[in-house]
């Protein structure tokens, strides 16, 4: 998508043609800071701290960790060892370890004076394939955005979303944002509800990138959803994904669950967009899934720029926390699942995707 003036993608190849640029998304929106990674434990590192976060992206990130890893040394040790560390950064996201098992598969049986050419030339088309399986998820998706257009006759469609599964969470365009982005661009009227997403705010990511695209948006705190659904004013929910399961479940940022029961109850049609990398047909349902804990500082305080601009943190509260990182929206609370594949309605069809 288009920052500064440019097309850009949230991973990159830095001019030495080797190190692997991100942006530090711990820094947005208050600053666009870049990230050069030169070894793997940097890769991993920058997974684990969520400098660099989102189903897709992490997986991009963890392939060129594996790259550079290869680079420095292209034993087969090297290789098992530096698949499982970059695995271990985070559990929840099927993509990390889709991505490394890719890069893995292409290497394995090859010279080891091979492997780091060919991993560098594996997380290459990852990246790029990512980037098209999104574009067709935006054009699966863009006809739901149509529909309610016509039925609302020229007011804006009201679209909600809960974290950040836009471009900066994926190679480019985004997976719940694609469809959005196209809507806009065809001119049709657009609002999108944004939560906030505590304790990450990854909202502020998806508010970012909205108005860097001119998209009419508005942040609301995650318990506002049930108001605006209950006042008419949510047309459709989308989301992104961590991992959707054999059954249609979706493990995706916690409060996404709350939204989707909100939107049963309203009657509003509750959509996820995934690529196929973030389908695992070999977790049989989301009880299955592990769900990310993470640290409780999380919850007790909030990092952010000072008056003066220095980056500084607040207290929320001194107690005790609990800070579990997704949750599962179970398959029945699903209207369709939008995919590089087409809108899939009902769990069955995402064996397509494999
Ligand atoms: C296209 S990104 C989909 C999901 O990864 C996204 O919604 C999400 O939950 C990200 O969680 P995060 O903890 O910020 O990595």
């Amino acid at each position: 998508m288009r920052l500064e003036g440019r097309a850009t993608r949230s991973i990159w190849l830095e001019p030495d043609g080797w190190s692997v640029g991100i942006f530090d998304q711990r820094r947005l929106p208050w600053a666009l800071e870049r990230l050069v990674l030169k070894t793997p434990g940097q890769a991993f590192d920058a997974i684990a701290d969520m400098a660099t976060r989102g189903a897709p992206l992490i997986g991009a990130v963890a392939a060129y960790g594996l790259a550079l890893a290869l680079r420095e040394d292209p034993s087969t040790a090297s290789l098992e060892r530096s698949f499982a560390h970059l695995a271990s950064a985070r559990p929840t996201a099927v993509n990390l370890r889709w991505a490394l098992e890719r890069v893995r598969a292409a290497v394995a049986e090859r010279p080891a004076d091979e492997r780091a050419a060919l991993a560098y030339a594996q997380a290459a088309r990852l990246c790029d394939e990512d980037v098209a399986a999104n574009r067709a998820i935006g054009e699966a998706g863009l006809p739901l955005i149509r529909e309610i257009a016509a039925r609302k006759g020229g007011e804006p469609v009201n679209i909600l979303t809960h974290c950040n599964a836009g471009w900066l969470a994926t190679v480019d365009w985004g997976t719940a944002t694609a469809p959005i982005y196209l809507a806009h661009d065809e001119g049709l009227p657009v609002h999108v509800w944004v939560d906030e997403t505590r304790p990450r705010n990854q909202g502020a990511l998806t508010a970012f990138e909205l108005a860097g695209h001119g998209v009419p948006h508005s942040v609301v705190v995650d318990n506002a959803g049930g108001l605006l659904m209950q006042q008419g004013r949510v047309d459709m929910v989308i989301v992104g994904t961590d991992r959707v399961t054999a059954n249609g479940d979706v493990c995706n940022k916690i409060g996404t669950y709350l939204k989707a029961l909100a939107a049963q109850a309203h009657g509003i049609a509750f959509h996820v967009a995934l690529p196929s990398s973030s389908f695992d047909p070999a977790t049989p349902d989301g009880a299955a899934v592990p769900i990310e804990q993470r640290a409780s500082d999380e919850i007790r305080f909030i990092p952010g720029p000072d008056d003066h601009g220095a980056q500084t943190r607040v207290g929320i509260t001194a107690s005790p926390a609990f800070n579990p990182a997704f949750d599962i929206t179970p398959a029945g609370l699903v209207t369709g699942y939008v995919t590089e594949k087409g809108l899939i309605r009902g769990a069955a069809g995402l064996l397509t995707l494999r």
